[in-house]
């Protein structure tokens, strides 16, 4: 039996578009016989004939409804999962308007504005039954589940002592004050934008190849920001991590891990790695941004053994957001609250680590945006 996700589409920005027209993709390309995607409705905040001009030119069939507000989405029958699209500053208000209409949620990283809000969310949730998500489409990459499955076997690069993960973007001509890149209002700055990929690499690495039970958050965080000087968003942010040994009998070995992000100088120029997995025997470097890697290439240090190429594939034509939309199927039809390639702890820990670099930098968003109060008006 084929799992159909109806989908509704909150907000009509960049990524809402990316992401419907990989929805639109047919999944046989992919090799996804068991779920399908229909997009059921969209809604603007702006008006009703935004969502109508985005149904119009995404050309999504099956009649879609247009709404003007996210409250008529969010209480659409015809709509199982919402997927919020907003800037970071709206995550939590607009998730939590889907959640208390009883609606599953996908959304967009970085999840919250801060880790208090990410735990709200999940225990609502957890309490109502709902499947919740952050949607960190690049850990459903085949690419990641490789590179994760080499890790967890050990073979080939080793024991992971070492990771070093940048997403930084070229763009030094900067950003009017008014972007989501760099307005406070919006949450914006690299860290929550940009260093939430590069702490994915990092996690996905380091964390999440362990049992669950030897997960355990960094033993210690040290950080340093440089400031975007027309609105004091952070514009240059680099993380140094320290991963504990956490297997029973002490074998395995304390972990270091660099996470960047920065606008004005590019991570990965060229074909140049954006991110090293450097093993005991080995290690991984990948190629392409890391929001969306295109090639893992693995190294041995052994002379006798030669270098590795995978590209990654990109089915009809995609982006790469049908994988993490599969996923969401997937959890739907087996009735399954969270995904185990994103857990709700290692979101909030990685929320954690984020609030902690703030702190460190005193960066501080508008008391609106960063408040747990439910519904605020922004
Ligand atoms: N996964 C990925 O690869 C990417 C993820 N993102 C994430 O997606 C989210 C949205 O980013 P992106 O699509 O680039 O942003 P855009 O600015 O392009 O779109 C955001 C949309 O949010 C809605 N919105 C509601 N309130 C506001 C407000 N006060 N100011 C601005 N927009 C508002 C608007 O839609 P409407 O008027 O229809 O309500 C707007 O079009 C962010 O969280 C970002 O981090 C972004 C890029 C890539
Ligand atoms: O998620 C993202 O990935 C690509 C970046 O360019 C963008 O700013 C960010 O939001």
């Amino acid at each position: 039996m084929v799992y159909n996700a109806r989908w509704g589409i909150l907000a009509t920005g960049g990524i809402a578009k990316t992401f419907v027209k990989d929805l639109l993709k047919d999944p046989s390309a992919r090799n996804a016989s068991d779920i399908t995607h229909t997009v059921t409705a969209v809604a603007s905040s702006s008006s009703s004939s935004r969502a109508q001009d985005f149904i119009t030119e995404l050309s999504i069939p099956g009649n879609p409804k247009a709404y003007g507000s996210y409250d008529e989405l969010v209480n659409d029958p015809d709509v199982d999962v919402i997927y919020v699209a907003t800037p970071h500053s709206h995550h939590y208000q607009n998730a939590r308007l889907a959640l208390e209409a009883g609606k599953h949620v996908l959304c967009e990283k970085a999840f919250t504005v801060n880790a208090a809000q990410t735990k709200i969310l999940v225990d609502l949730a957890r309490k109502k039954g709902l499947f919740l998500m952050e949607a960190v489409w690049t850990r459903y990459f085949p690419l990641s589940v490789q590179v994760r499955d080499i890790i967890k076997k050990g073979e080939e690069i080793g024991e992971v002592v070492r990771v070093q993960a940048d997403l930084s973007i070229g763009t030094p001509e900067g950003f009017d004050v008014a972007s989501r890149m760099v307005n406070l209002d919006l949450a914006g700055g690299a860290l929550l934008d940009l260093g939430i990929y590069s702490l994915t690499w990092v996690f996905q690495t380091l964390y999440h190849t362990l049992p669950p039970s030897q997960r355990k958050p960094p033993s210690s965080i040290q950080s340093s920001m440089v400031k975007y000087p027309a609105t004091g968003a952070d514009e240059d942010t680099t993380i140094l991590l320290t991963f504990p040994t956490t297997t029973p009998n002490n074998d395995r070995r304390t972990s270091h891990a660099v996470a960047m992000a920065a606008f004005a100088v590019d991570s990965h120029p060229k074909g140049t790695p954006s991110v090293r997995i450097q093993g005991t025997k080995g290690e991984i470097q990948i190629i392409g941004p890391a929001y969306r890697p295109v090639k893992y290439r693995l190294v041995p240090q052994d002379e006798a053994k030669q270098i590795k190429e995978v590209e990654c594939e990109f089915p009809a034509g995609g982006h790469g957001m049908y994988w993490e939309a599969d996923e969401v199927a997937r959890c739907l039809r087996d009735g399954k609250l969270e995904s185990e390639g994103m857990p709700w702890e290692e979101s909030i820990v990685i929320m954690e680590v984020m609030d902690e670099v703030r702190k460190q930098n005193g960066l501080v968003y508008p008391e609106k945006i960063e408040s747990v109060e439910y519904p605020v008006a922004l």
